[in-house]
């Protein structure tokens, strides 16, 4: 067993409802990861209509979007005779490939972004931003946020954590059955 990663649990996550919300740069790298996190969800029983997917241009706006989205399911399941969740979604701002229409509250998001070094310090102040935004996100509102940055220093480093350079393992599979554990222990 590889010294990294956790010791791998099975759990039910077919009473979950899951979203992914994924950065828009460095696309080649985001959709495997995507992909390896949805892989993950519906392994563990979560229901393909109770997963949502949303996308954002980039890193820095992760936790804004996560932020909204989740409010905009709280109020929607607070509320009696609200619109669904996918009117509320379709009228958000950010650009949504809503693949759920499921409502109610989310258990766990997952929250996909790919930073490389480039020459300049853009990428500390970015990847410092969003990791405790994210942070933030969860502690407000009680949401767990699975932490699906990428901070690598060249494109080697992102193929190989997304598993497409042929050896390297695919982190987005353990984002996914990070969802589903947390997700059930929000719900115990
Ligand atoms: O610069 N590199 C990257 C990046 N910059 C854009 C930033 O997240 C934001 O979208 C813009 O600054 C506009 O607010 N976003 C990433 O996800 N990965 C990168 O590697």
């Amino acid at each position: 067993m590889s010294l990294k990663g956790p010791n791998p649990q099975h759990n039910d996550g077919s009473g979950l409802r899951v979203a992914i919300v994924h950065a828009r740069w460095n696309a080649t790298v985001i959709e495997p990861l995507v992909a390896g996190a949805r892989k993950k969800l519906l392994e563990a029983g979560v229901k393909e209509e109770n997963i949502v997917t949303q996308s954002c241009p980039g890193s820095w706006e992760l936790p804004i979007a996560v932020q909204r989205l989740i409010s905009a399911s709280t109020i929607q399941s607070n509320a009696t005779g609200a619109p669904s969740a996918t009117d509320l979604l379709a009228s958000s701002t950010a650009d949504l490939s809503v693949t759920s229409t499921a409502s109610g509250p989310f258990d766990a998001i997952i929250a996909v972004g790919v930073l490389i070094k480039g020459e300049t310090m853009h990428f500390e102040y970015i990847a410092e931003a969003a990791v405790h935004g994210l942070m933030r996100a969860q502690l407000d509102t009680g949401i767990p946020v699975i932490l699906g940055i990428l901070t690598v220093l060249n494109e080697d480093q992102a193929k190989a954590r997304a598993g497409i350079d042929g050896k390297g393992h695919n982190h987005g599979e353990d984002w996914g059955s990070a969802a589903v554990e947390m997700g059930v222990k929000r719900q115990e």
